[in-house]
């Protein structure tokens, strides 16, 4: 008998979104479709594996509250309204927490409408979480749409355990302060009893604001260092704070890429870009995060220096569209699109375009064959908690060929270090990055390649889940007296 045949779970995932979106035809019939992203990516083998209850918004404004039978786990949708979307997803999370917590690229707005539909679409999360889950049930709570779950869900089921898990970096106390809600989000974090980040500077920062912000007692010096984690103290609880950098199904990455389909396909793609003495490819979802203008600027450097051949250096940069319907998106899409049709214009030629891009998601068979075909990889972000796209292609580099271009803003920096690494507010620097991993030595290359693989094949997201929860079990025996 499953979870789901009693209603209850014993293991649950709380997440902005299901792992799907769900659409709904006129005659009512539901089409499932998968939903791009990292987190969704991460997580679903681990809930299928467990056959545990995933709690999250379905994408779409009008489907009915009823949980839903899923694939291989219960899918509990949270019905949002279009205000509450409007609001909570577009508005306070990626309006204002998302600039601010990724160093302020562009302004964030604070507006308290945002802010109260962001407390009231949290309650939601939680009462909905609260109903489904089994009693002393564990409880993963996903990231910065959801920062007041576990104070929340703490009061309504206190027998619950609660992890809470953030996937993009939490900045430092100076721009933290600006937040006008600070001290609630602190709170509402608190409520888990263990918190985790991708690296050791987003946990330490957060261990400073609990102490100075809200007053907490923090165990202090251990991150990183001896220990992994630091301890808060809130009233008679231990709250643990540490570092757990998020990875990917590496090994069925490197099988995927491995299959004689994958191989053609890849081939078949390099005819199609015709037959270019080097492939540089970009992946991401359209965000000014990501720094994409950052490497067209460079690119198109380089092709004016005679430092690439727009003949026999070709770019392929994949965007797939996001969170369209909030301004700075819209106003980055544009700038982006008129820097492809400049260097287009500029160094192409008709029927050979020096840069491809598509403003569509891939499938990801055809995503992994261009893995396996680039011979250059650019991932240039201004800041990004992970970035899993490094980690994929250097999944899918079964040869041991391939380079890697990788922004020292990126959380991947920290375990990739053998990539060609770069700052990406010096132009220079990336462009002499580009130059380098398009020209490496095949044998510098491979011995780079290796290492890296060695770092994401041991690494993977299933030992990231494991080593999570695992900590997450230990944390009732640790309660101090
Ligand atoms: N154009 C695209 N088509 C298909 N999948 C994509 C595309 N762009 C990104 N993805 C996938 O979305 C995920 C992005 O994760 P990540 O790099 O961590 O950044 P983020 O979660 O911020 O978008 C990866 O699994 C990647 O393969
Ligand atoms: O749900 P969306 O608004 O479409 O955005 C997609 C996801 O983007 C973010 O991903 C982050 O998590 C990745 C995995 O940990 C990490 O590698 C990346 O650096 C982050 O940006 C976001 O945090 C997710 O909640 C979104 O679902």
């Amino acid at each position: 008998m499953t979870a789901a045949a009693f209603g209850k779970s014993d293991f649950i995932v709380v997440a902005n979104r299901l792992p799907v979106d769900v659409e709904k035809a006129p005659d009512g019939t539901l089409t499932w479709k998968e939903a791009p992203g990292g987190l969704v990516t991460a997580l679903k083998p681990i809930l299928s594996a467990r056959n545990g209850a995933w709690v999250g918004w379905p994408g779409a404004p009008d489907v009915g509250r009823e949980p839903v039978e899923g694939a291989d786990m219960l899918l509990v949708p949270v019905k949002l309204s279009a205000q509450e979307v409007e609001e909570h997803y577009e508005g306070f999370s990626n309006g204002s927490l998302w600039p601010l917590y990724h160093d302020v690229i562009v302004k964030p707005e604070y507006h308290r409408e945002w802010w109260n539909t962001y407390v009231e679409v949290n309650r939601r999360f939680a009462e909905e979480t609260a109903k489904v889950a089994a009693e002393g049930a564990t409880v993963w709570v996903q990231d910065y749409q959801l920062q007041l779950v576990p104070k929340m869900l703490r009061m309504l089921r206190p027998d619950v355990k609660i992890g809470f898990f953030l996937h993009i970096p939490f900045p430092p106390v100076e721009l933290f302060m600006q937040m006008p809600w600070r001290r609630e989000i602190i709170e509402g974090i608190l409520g888990a009893d263990l918190v985790g980040f991708h690296l050791p500077g987003g946990a330490q920062n957060f261990l400073y604001l609990a102490s100075k912000l809200a007053g907490y007692p923090t165990s202090k010096g251990s991150i990183g260092v001896r220990s992994k984690f630091g301890v808060v103290t809130v009233g008679f609880r231990s709250v643990r704070v540490g570092a757990f950098p998020i990875s990917i199904e590496s090994a069925e990455l490197a099988a995927t890429a491995k299959l004689p389909e994958t191989r053609q396909r890849a081939r078949a793609l390099r005819t199609e870009l015709g037959n270019p003495e080097k492939i540089l490819l970009g992946v991401d979802r359209l965000d000014y995060t990501k720094g994409i203008d950052v490497r067209l600027r460079a690119i198109g450097e380089l092709y004016k220096e005679g430092r690439l051949d727009p003949e026999r250096h070709v770019f392929v940069q994949l965007a797939t569209p996001s969170r369209e319907r909030v301004e700075s998106y819209k106003m980055m899409r544009d700038d982006i699109e008129r820097q492809v049709g400049r260097i287009n214009g500029d160094f192409g030629r008709v029927g050979s375009p020096a840069i491809h891009y598509v403003h569509r998601p891939v499938p990801r068979r055809e995503l992994l064959a261009f893995f396996a075909a680039a011979d250059v990889m650019l991932v240039t972000p201004l800041r990004d908690g992970m970035n899993l796209v490094a980690k994929e292609y250097i999944a899918c580099r079964n040869d041991s060929s391939g380079a890697l271009v990788l922004s020292e803003f990126t959380g991947a920096a920290a375990e990739l270090r053998q990539a060609y690494l770069c700052n990406p507010h010096d132009l220079e620097g990336v462009k002499n990055a580009i130059d380098e991993a398009a020209h490496q030595e095949p044998e510098d290359g491979k011995r780079r390649m290796r290492t890296m693989r060695r770092q994401v094949l041991q690494y993977d997201v299933d030992r990231w889940a494991r080593s999570f929860l695992q900590t997450l079990a230990g944390t009732v025996d640790e309660t101090p007296a």
